[in-house]
């Protein structure tokens, strides 16, 4: 069976200027130790005017924390006025990039076949894309947030190899439980997250849903990681506004302490 080492990665938002963002990683690397990396990979997912600061800090400290972006543009380069390039980021070491996330979606209009081009430029300079995926309420409430999910899945990696999604992360993030305080059941993460690794199993192979991550996203804290990543095919969360709490991320990254505590 193939071992999936599971991944915490905090999405700032916009949140933290370049000063905070500093502050923050310094907390992060005092707070968290060897055992934690060894267990868990660590990602912050930062604003673009924070990511020097992060890699300075990362890479003069040798921290095994990792770090990337929220977002990148489908375009190599060019007249793209505000864009920044796949190129740009892995210039600053980037591990990471966010893909479709769900305010993307939202407020820009983003489209599975966008995301599914920006997972594909990150993918071919060497920044892992995080591809998210996930259904709004009314989906959910009308029972068709598996085929939903499934579809956008399908869609938002179209193009991509099967090693190309093999080097990708999937997180699965239902709209209405981002921010809201509402997490989904364990029970509700592992159905999806279940049919998505399904669905690469059908449209690639074995291998390909074997060796994939899998995240859950949405109101992801201290006190609620640890029956979530108890979940077969949970492998990490993306988590929003509690990785801005050094603490409480410290918390999540040590799910299996509170696993413990509680049996
Ligand atoms: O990218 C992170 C998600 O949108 C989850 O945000 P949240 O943990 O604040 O609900």
């Amino acid at each position: 069976m193939t071992e999936r080492k599971p991944l915490m990665a905090g999405n700032w938002k916009m949140n933290l200027n370049h000063l905070e963002a500093m502050k923050h990683v310094q907390e992060l690397a005092f707070s968290l130790n060897d055992k934690d990396f060894d267990a868990v990979d660590v990602a912050v997912l930062v604003p673009f005017t924070d990511l020097r600061s992060v890699q300075t800090l990362v890479q003069g400290d040798k921290l095994r924390l990792k770090y990337g972006a929220q977002d990148v543009s489908e375009h190599p380069s060019g007249a793209y006025t505000g864009d920044i390039s796949a190129a740009m980021l892995a210039k600053l070491d980037c591990g990471y990039v966010v893909v479709g996330h769900s305010e993307r979606r939202q407020y820009h209009g983003e489209t599975d076949a966008l995301v599914a081009a920006k997972a594909l430029i990150a993918l071919k300079h060497g920044v892992t894309p995080i591809v998210c995926v996930g259904e709004h309420l009314d989906v959910r409430k009308a029972g068709e947030h598996v085929p939903h999910c499934v579809e956008q899945t399908r869609n938002s990696l179209a193009g991509l190899s099967a090693d190309q999604v093999k080097a990708s992360v999937i997180a699965y993030e239902p709209v209405w439980a981002i921010g809201t305080g509402e997490v989904a059941t364990p029970e509700d993460a592992q159905e999806v997250c279940a049919a998505i690794r399904a669905e690469l199993a059908a449209t690639y192979d074995e291998s390909v849903a074997a060796a994939t991550k899998i995240l859950y996203g949405g109101s992801v804290k201290g006190a609620n990681a640890a029956e979530l990543m108890a979940q077969a095919d949970v492998d990490g969360a993306l988590v929003g506004g509690a990785s801005l709490d050094a603490a409480d991320f410290t918390r999540i990254i040590r799910y299996r302490d509170s696993a413990v505590a509680a049996s």
